[in-house]
């Protein structure tokens, strides 16, 4: 069901070629060593998607595939059911035949925050660090790009996007790896390198820059973002235990202090193109994601303050250039 060689064959003869070095032995012992214990579980609600495929796609300004009247009511129904399985949908919306996939975040907000500002996607490689269940990876397809490549470890969100590619009839310019950025080869081949919500999971920050970096072919485009604090040049939080109930957070920098660690690890034309504090209404539980959310992990007294008196998540967009010496 999930089968990496059309991504081999598509990249045999292209700029990407030297991955191939690499490549199918990490997958190979990423199924294999795969034990996550719900996978077999997702992988067998997949199964059931195969036979139904939109007629009707639009990635422009949003992720719909087939229009409601595509599919009978109860077709409808055991689809709804299947996607539920995949529970819980954290980034999205996606327009499924008429299913609104109503996630916990707008990530649809976040691209239309960043997409007046980044080089047009037309024609170029584009590799997405981090990239969930693959929202914003529909999104660049839908900006035209060349070749649309995702990554991100995490078992449930191949299966969420391998269910959505198959309703999309397979399309072979975009391609889901389940693999983190430390996992990659120097390529120096993408043209843009997204890397959104991923930094401040990353136990070394600067090195998080240069892996990004050394994806990039000279002059290649990086679209960062991510959490910062207020702050000046060397202004750096590093939350004790948990931020915003979240274990896995190691450095949030303030946007003075990213574009200076950008400047030093080889990117120039830095420019922080936005800055918002992240509210209830983007990220919030919804049928589609049961946990807690935002509103959760806030001071109830003080929506300023995380519940731990951190400051509440605030994302910059950063865009830079890898420069040819760097
Ligand atoms: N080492 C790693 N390498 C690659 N991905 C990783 C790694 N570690 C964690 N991830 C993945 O990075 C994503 C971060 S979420 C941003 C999603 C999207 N980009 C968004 O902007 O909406 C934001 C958040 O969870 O705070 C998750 O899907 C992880 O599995």
């Amino acid at each position: 069901m999930i089968d990496f060689a059309p991504f081999y064959q598509r990249i045999a003869k292209d700029r990407l070629q030297n991955w191939l070095h690499v490549l199918p032995a990490q997958l190979y012992a990423w199924m294999n060593e795969q034990r996550h214990g719900d996978f077999p579980r997702w992988q067998r609600a997949l199964a059931k998607f195969a036979g139904l495929q939109a007629q009707s796609i639009e990635l422009k300004q949003s992720v719909t595939l087939g229009r409601a009247d595509e599919i009978s009511e109860g077709e409808r129904r055991k689809l709804e059911n299947l996607l539920q399985q995949l529970h819980p949908w954290r980034k999205g919306p996606y327009d499924l035949f008429g299913i609104h996939i109503d996630t916990e975040w707008r990530s649809d907000w976040k691209w239309d925050r960043l997409i007046p500002h980044i080089s047009p996607l037309k024609g170029r490689h584009v590799l997405d660090v981090g990239c969930g269940s693959g929202y914003h990876m529909w999104r660049m397809l839908g900006e035209e790009a060349r070749l649309v490549v995702g990554i991100d470890p995490s078992a449930l969100f191949l299966c969420q996007f391998t269910a959505i590619h198959q309703l999309a009839g397979r399309p072979e310019d975009i391609f889901f790896l389940p693999l983190g950025i430390e996992a990659l080869p120097k390529l120096e081949a993408f043209d843009t390198v997204f890397s959104m919500g991923v930094l401040y999971h990353r136990p070394s920050p600067i090195d998080h820059l240069l892996q990004l970096r050394d994806q990039l072919r000279d002059g290649g485009e990086l679209v960062l973002e991510t959490l910062i604090i207020d702050g000046g040049a060397n202004d750096v939080l590093v939350p004790p235990d948990r931020y915003a109930q979240m274990r896995n957070v190691w450095f949030i920098p303030s946007a003075a202090a990213l574009s200076i660690w950008l400047e030093k690890c080889g990117f120039d034309h830095i420019r922080i193109v936005d800055e918002s504090v992240t509210t209830v209404e983007e990220q919030r539980r919804t049928p589609w994601m049961r946990n807690d959310s935002l509103a959760e992990f806030l001071d109830p007294t003080d929506s300023t303050l995380t519940i731990e008196g951190h400051p509440a998540p605030k994302r910059a967009v950063i865009i830079a250039t890898r420069r040819a010496d760097g």
